[in-house]
Parts: structure tokens; sequence; C-alpha cells
């Protein structure tokens, strides 16, 4: 049973609210959202006060991916917002196990995201304090680009990482080119939460294109 969490990223920005009940009758199960600031990625999204004016037109758990530069200091703000799931990348974090522990006492699960070329023993410290770990299987930045093929090694170490610290319960998920052809592959090495953005809110029809993903 897989978790279909569309990304905010590929929605029409003119009418977010609207395109977020869409995919929220659709069948989505999650909301990703994607705050990028133009230094850890190029390119610039939004931040926590358009997180939080989202909240009120959703029942969708909320998943925050920050491509940032000190993720920390956006903490507090997004367990405010009503966020569920926080995810910051490793390359991004001097202090990664402090991060996790912060985001932890905010009251939120907390996930790690790995850039493509970035290793899954990077995390291997901290694999039994995570939530989540995050596969990018495209450089982060920009939607509607090709799964990179290497990312289906790295889901399953990052699943195995997890069993080994005892830490069962935490979920993979998987980011960037998850569409109708790679789903397959994807699920079946191990993901449990798939991003898809220019798959689902790229569809004519948002609830048929989360159930093919489903
Ligand atoms: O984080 C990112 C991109 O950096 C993703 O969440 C994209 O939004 C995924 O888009 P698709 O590859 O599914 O179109």
């Amino acid at each position: 049973m897989v978790t279909i969490c569309p990304s905010l990223l590929s929605a029409d920005f003119s009418r977010l609210a609207d395109e977020v009940q869409d995919i929220e009758k659709g069948g989505a199960d999650c909301l990703h959202l994607d705050l990028m600031d133009g230094h850890f990625v190029p390119n610039l999204t939004f931040g926590v006060p358009l997180v939080a004016s989202l909240r009120s037109h959703t029942k969708l758990p909320f998943d925050a991916h920050l491509m940032v530069e000190h993720p920390e200091t956006y903490i507090e703000d997004l367990a405010k917002a009503g966020v569920t799931y926080i995810t910051v990348h490793q390359e991004a974090c001097v202090h990664l196990d402090r991060v996790i522990q912060q985001i932890h006492e905010a009251g939120m699960k907390a996930g790690v995201a790995l850039n493509p070329a970035t290793p899954v023993s990077t995390l291997s410290c901290v694999a039994s304090q995570l939530d989540m770990i995050l596969v990018m299987s495209v450089n982060p930045g920009f939607g509607g680009q090709k799964f990179i093929p290497y990312a289906l090694d790295k889901i399953r170490a990052a699943r195995t990482l997890l069993d080994q610290a005892g830490n069962c319960q935490a979920v993979v998920e998987v980011d960037g080119g998850v569409n109708a052809k790679t789903v397959g592959a994807v699920k079946e090495a191990g993901a449990d939460f798939l991003v898809a953005g220019s798959a689902v809110f790229g569809a004519p029809d948002r609830a048929a294109a989360i159930a093919a993903l489903r």
C-alpha cells in the first residue's frame, strides 16, 4: 500500500486552493510542498506564509520538503503552519543530528532527503531517529525531469538501512520523475511514499492519474 503525495510544484500557481482541493477529491493521501530558496537549488518557489494559508483549505497532511540553506530556521514556523512531515537535505545540514531533534521537539515527523549523488550510507548514524528517508530521483529544483535509474538501488539501500537500525516503521519516499512508466520499478524497489508532480497536476483527470500510480 503506497502513499500518494502530489507535489504542488506542478500545480497552477494562480489557483492553488482549488488545485489542492482537486487532488484531495481525486484520492491523494498527502500534499508535498517544495520550499526552494534560490540558493540550495537554482529555483525559488514559496515559503511558510503560503503553506500556512493553504492549511484551512484541505485536510490532507502536509509533507514539506525544504530545498533551502539553513533549514533549521524554518522548523518552528512550519510546525505552527500545520505541517506533519518536514524533510531537510543532508547536504544542507552541518548539524544533522541536532536538526532532527529540533523537528521532533517541534512535534513533527523528521525526514532527510538525499540528492542523487549522495550515498544512503551518510545516514547510518541517524537512521534509528528518522521517520523518513527521501530519495531524490532527479536533481532537485524543477518538476518534469527524467527519473535517474540508479535511484532504485538507493531506495533498496534506504529500506535496508532503516530496517537494520530497527526502524521498520520509518518510510522511504521517492521524488522526481515518478509516473506511470517508472512507478512499477519504484514500488518494487520498496518505496512507501511516492511524490508525483507533473504526472498528477499535468494530467487532465487527476483522480485517474492518482489511481494509475496507486
Ligand atoms: O522536489 C522536486 C523537484 O525538486 C519534486 O517534488 C518535483 O516537483 C517532482 O516533479 P515531477 O518529477 O514529479 O514532475
